[in-house]
């Protein structure tokens, strides 16, 4: 369980690390700030690695919560299911995982998005905290979980996709390189077929003018305004991250597994050799007295 823990907080860390410039690319060809190459030209200009990874103290900060209720809830879920090894508990754990963490997960985002997309003068502090202090200061406490609803539509399914092809693609051997190429696709994947509705999300939790009255009222906007293509804008970026980052993330964990294990060995092997140590000195100690 702990193990589960450290592992998915260190792998959760790796894949925002690896993931996040391309995920600002994401958010901005989402919100319709151009194409994928305006998009890559104009974060380019900005041209440090402090721009690259504006907004990503929400996540990384944040991803200690969410792991520790994605991993919990997926393990648990699991082992409570009749048949704890079948693809299909394992989308029924997954498909909980994901409910549950978007209550994390959401309000994360939500303050990444704005950050992620704030210009110059908007007011929107780079800090994590403080991004969210301003959030609640200018919109009351419910607008941190603005997007709620439909983050969880988006990851309950996308969980379960995620933990089932990842589970499918390494049954047998678990060599570096498979981890890493599963991972990248079971999270491709997860991210591709629902992309609709991040867009949405994207959208809804971005909008700080309330353009939109909800995530379905910015969905029928999006479309009548922007067309059904808009729905699709940005799945190249969303694929490579995903790949990427998943593909680190559960390298990470995978890494983080082994040494974990390997350290625990050591340990017991000396706690062996500790015990054996000991008893050998009381039993000589023991000759030493009743002189045998
Ligand atoms: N569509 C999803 N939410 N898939 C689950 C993968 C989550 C993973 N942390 C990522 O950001 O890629």
């Amino acid at each position: 369980m702990a193990l589960d823990f450290v592992a998915g907080c260190i792998g959760g860390c790796a894949g925002i690390i690896a993931g996040h410039p391309l995920d600002t690319l994401k958010v901005h060809i989402q919100s319709g700030r151009g194409s994928a190459l305006q998009c890559t030209k104009a974060l380019l200009k900005g041209g440090t690695l402090s721009s690259a990874y504006r907004g990503v103290g929400a996540p990384l900060g944040g991803i200690a919560a969410v792991n520790a209720i994605v991993f919990g809830v997926y393990g648990n879920t699991r082992r409570a299911l009749p048949n704890p090894n079948a693809l299909s508990t394992h989308a029924a754990a997954g498909a909980a995982a994901g409910l549950m963490q978007s209550f994390a997960c959401s309000p994360v985002e939500l303050i990444k998005t704005r950050q992620q997309l704030a210009k110059p003068g908007d007011g929107m502090p780079s800090g994590a905290w403080a991004g969210a202090r301003h959030i609640v200061r200018t919109g009351g406490f419910r607008a941190l979980f603005r997007g709620l609803g439909v983050t969880i539509v988006r990851d309950s399914p996308a969980l379960a996709i995620y933990f089932t092809s990842y589970e499918a693609m390494t049954r047998g051997d678990q060599s570096v390189m498979k981890v890493f190429m599963a991972g990248g696709a079971a999270g491709a994947l997860s991210w591709v077929v629902l992309y609709p509705i991040d867009v949405v999300k994207s959208r809804f939790q971005g909008d700080v003018v309330g353009k939109y009255a909800s995530a379905w009222d910015c969905f029928v906007q999006s479309v009548r305004t922007d067309g059904w293509r808009s729905m699709g804008r940005g799945v190249g970026a969303v694929t490579l991250r995903a790949f990427i980052s998943n593909g680190a993330c559960f390298t990470a964990v995978v890494w983080t597994e082994r040494v974990w294990q390997r350290m625990a060995a050591e340990q017991s092997v000396k706690t062996f050799a500790q015990t054996t140590a000991m008893s050998e000195a009381v039993c000589e100690n023991n000759d030493r007295q009743y002189d045998v």
